[in-house]
């Protein structure tokens, strides 16, 4: 049976498939197919019909809800024939079915598209594209939107030939378009990044050990572009042997643990030398069994960094000067060292070495001449030691060596090595100069098992070394530990017997030998400590001087001895002088009182003050030193010189300084009847002090005999227990009192 299919509306549109109408035709209608059954094959018809309908249903389904958009154009004025649902949602309304293209998107005017549509329509040549940017306006009234489209526009050519319809077909691809775009525009900046890092690229497949270096990465070490192969082992091989190893387990460990490979390594160059490099990666393939397939980084050159970063470690580490380790790294040093004889069970020595007097190579010589000395005394002390000890400079003129894997008498002979080495003398630049030192040895474990306590044990042997004379060694004894605990003590005493008034001021008569009269005194400082009684001033004073005390206490001893000098000066109604000692130590700062400022305040002629000083006050005299001696003298505070004979006893500062008085010191004194040299001595003393117009006082003067040896040879003043010790002001007034009754 023939069907004859008729829609009922005239344009054919997939939506209306089910309004078209199946009739069974007329009989009249004869379709040809010869004679029907009894039922007239309606039933097979119906059948048919309904297969029919249900395939045009589902062609109709497929078509509306196609996931691109397809439209067809009819003849050559382009009228929408057709469209699917996809096609209304790409154009945003619905007025097209049966308007040309240009009337219902009059927005595609200039696109170029009507003229492509034409051309196929004509030519009979279909056109495709991808990415095409079609503007479109999608609400009446409302903005053009710009979508990006694949699209495919397919002649339907009918028997003669001819183009009768254009098939569209395609996909808004705007989306994707958008993530290519991102995609572009992240990997311009990575790219921008890489270039402005200098960054070099490296991409390794695994299965096959291949690895594209980036024309960067090969410029970093000096090659060009075709120097290199793509094999893993190009990379290997030129890694720093001492770096190999680490590089090649962080690799294995990135691979196993999911994490950035991020590692710092030398690469030998071109030219053979090395380079460090940072080189940064990532996997990022996996096989179907999750095993690393692919790796990529980059490799970037950190040379500067490094050289920036070594500086920095050697200045953290080492000394300007000589280039030893310094005690930051000395300390290191130690720690490891006692960590590691822990652990074997070796001995460790340490050696503290100060070198003696160094101050008067800088104040006679000057700084640069010291800092030259120091260079070769750091020298002399490398070469005496193996390549596992250490030598170091902890500052200043404090040297320490740290010894390993040793035996006493190796110690000893080491000591007395360095003392004997330093005590050579070193040729200079601009001569020869002559040090000697004093060392300090403390052993590991036996004396301390931390650093800490080696190097306060080492310091104090080495304090005790120069306690006992200098250019020697010392090891550590236990009593050396006390005695320092016990110098500490002894200045938190003596900082509160200062503050609550325990120091006293006592005065020991001179006297003027040839009138027998008390003519002036020396004001001496007294510590009775409440639980030690007595302390004399040769043991606390050097406390003070360590402890940076001696300013306060001498300021404590001038401005008392003053206020006795007014007094007495008022009773005798005559000046009344008195010596006041004044340590080296105390010419270095200048926050202690201004003597002449303070005399003058008090309307006290300066004359009624001596300053005693010693000879080393004046081997070391600095600039400060010459300058407040010469306003002393300018403004008539005279100064005595403290304890002659005993030193270097120069003539050469008693002109220079113009020393008002010197003092002979008691060891002559003590012999001068018994011993002919210590007369001879105090005897030429007195003449030629006499000659440059020096007066001359004797100390510690006990007995008859000594004072008649002294008056013979004509000593100026005497002072002694034969005529006083040193007494309280108010005996002193006593005594003065006496004398002018
Ligand atoms: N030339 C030079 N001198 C320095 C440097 N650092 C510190 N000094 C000086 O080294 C001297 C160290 O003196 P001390 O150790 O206190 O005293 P000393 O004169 O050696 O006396 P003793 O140690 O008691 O024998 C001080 O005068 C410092 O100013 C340096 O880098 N170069």
């Amino acid at each position: 049976m023939a069907v004859a299919v008729k829609p009922t509306v005239t344009d054919w549109q997939p939506e209306t498939f089910l309004k078209y109408t199946v009739t069974p035709m007329d009989y009249a209608e004869d379709d040809g197919n010869g004679p029907r059954n009894e039922t007239g094959g309606r039933e097979e018809t119906a059948n048919l019909i309904k297969a029919l309908m249900a395939e045009v249903q589902q062609l109709h389904r497929m078509f509306a809800q196609a996931p691109g958009f397809i439209a067809v154009l009819r003849g050559p004025s382009l009228v929408y024939e057709v469209v699917n649902e996809a096609y209304y949602q790409l154009v945003g309304h619905r007025e097209l079915i049966g308007r040309p293209i240009q009337e219902a998107l009059p927005e595609l005017g200039g696109q170029g598209y009507l003229e492509i549509l034409k051309n196929v329509f004509c030519t009979g040549r279909p056109f495709s594209g991808a990415l095409l940017p079609v503007t479109l306006q999608r609400t009446f009234d409302g903005p053009t939107t710009t979508i990006y489209v694949d699209l495919l526009f397919q002649p339907l050519i009918d028997d003669e030939g001819n183009t009768t319809r254009i098939f569209i077909q395609g996909h808004d691809v705007t989306k994707q378009r958008d993530a290519i775009e991102a995609l572009n525009e992240s990997n311009q900046r990575l790219n921008f990044a890489l270039e402005g890092a200098r960054a070099g690229i490296w991409d390794w497949t695994f299965h096959d050990n291949e690895v594209v270096y980036s024309k960067r990465w090969k410029e970093i070490l000096g090659y060009g572009e075709g120097d290199i192969p793509n094999r893993y082992q190009e990379w290997v091989r030129r890694i720093h042997p001492d770096d190999r190893q680490a590089a090649l387990e962080d690799i294995q460990a990135t691979m196993k643990e999911q994490a950035p490979l991020n590692i710092e390594y030398r690469l030998q160059c071109k030219d053979g030398t090395y380079k460090w490099v940072i080189s940064r990666g990532v996997v990022v393939a996996r096989d179907e069994r999750g095993r690393p397939a692919r790796m990529s980084g980059t490799m970037t050159d950190i040379s500067d960094k490094k050289k920036s970063e070594e500086m920095i470690w050697q200045h953290a580490n080492f000394d300007i000067l000589t280039g030893l380790p310094n005690r930051r790294l000395f300390r290191d040093r130690l720690e490891q060292e006692i960590r590691k004889a822990h652990r074997t069970g070796d001995e460790i020595a340490l050696l503290f070495i100060d070198l003696d007097h160094f101050k008067e190579v800088n104040d006679l010589h000057g700084h640069d001449v010291g800092d030259q000395l120091l260079n070769h005394v750091a020298s002399r002390l490398s070469s005496c030691i193996r390549e596992s000890d250490t030598v170091a400079r902890l500052g200043g003129d404090e040297f320490t060596i740290i010894l390993t894997e040793l035996h006493e008498p190796h110690i000893e002979l080491m000591a007395q090595k360095i003392t004997q080495k330093l005590a050579m003398p070193f040729v200079l630049n601009e001569g020869i100069a002559h040090i000697s030192a004093s060392v300090g040895i403390t052993l590991y474990p036996a004396d301390a098992d931390n650093t800490a306590d080696l190097i306060r044990n080492a310091d104090q042997a080495m304090y005790a070394a120069k306690a006992g004379g200098r250019n020697h060694f010392r090891f550590f004894t236990k009593s050396m530990h006390s005695e320092a605990q016990n110098r500490v003590r002894l200045a938190q005493d003596l900082r509160s017997a200062l503050t609550s008034k325990r120091l006293k001021v006592y005065f020991q008569p001179i006297v003027d030998l040839s009138s027998g009269e008390i003519s002036k005194a020396e004001a001496l400082l007294r510590w009775n400590h409440d639980a030690l009684g007595d302390i004399s001033p040769a043991r606390f004073i050097p406390i003070a001087e360590e402890s940076g005390l001696i300013h306060e206490i001498g300021d404590f001893v001038f401005s008392e001895a003053v206020s006795w000098a007014m007094q007495w000066s008022a009773k005798s109604k005559n000046t009344f002088e008195i010596s006041i000692n004044k340590s080296p130590i105390q010419f270095t700062r200048g926050a202690s009182i201004d003597w002449p400022a303070y005399l003058a305040e008090r309307g006290l002629p300066a004359g009624c003050v001596t300053v005693e000083i010693t000879e080393g006050v004046l081997l070391n005299a600095s600039t400060q030193v010459a300058t407040t001696l010469d306003k002393y003298k300018d403004t008539g505070i005279r100064v005595a010189l403290d304890d002659f004979g005993t030193g270097y006893s120069s003539l050469a500062y008693l002109k220079r300084f113009h020393i008002d008085c010197l003092k002979i010191d008691q060891s002559f004194i003590r012999d001068i009847s018994v011993n002919e040299s210590s007369r001879a001595i105090a005897e030429s003393i007195i003449a030629m002090a006499h000659r440059l117009g020096i007066r001359v006082i004797a100390e510690g003067i006990e007995e008859q005999n000594q004072l008649d040896i002294l008056r013979l040879a004509g000593c100026d003043y005497g002072q002694g227990f034969i005529f006083s010790k040193a007494v309280p002001p108010i005996e002193f007034e006593a005594l003065l009192e006496n004398r002018m009754s």
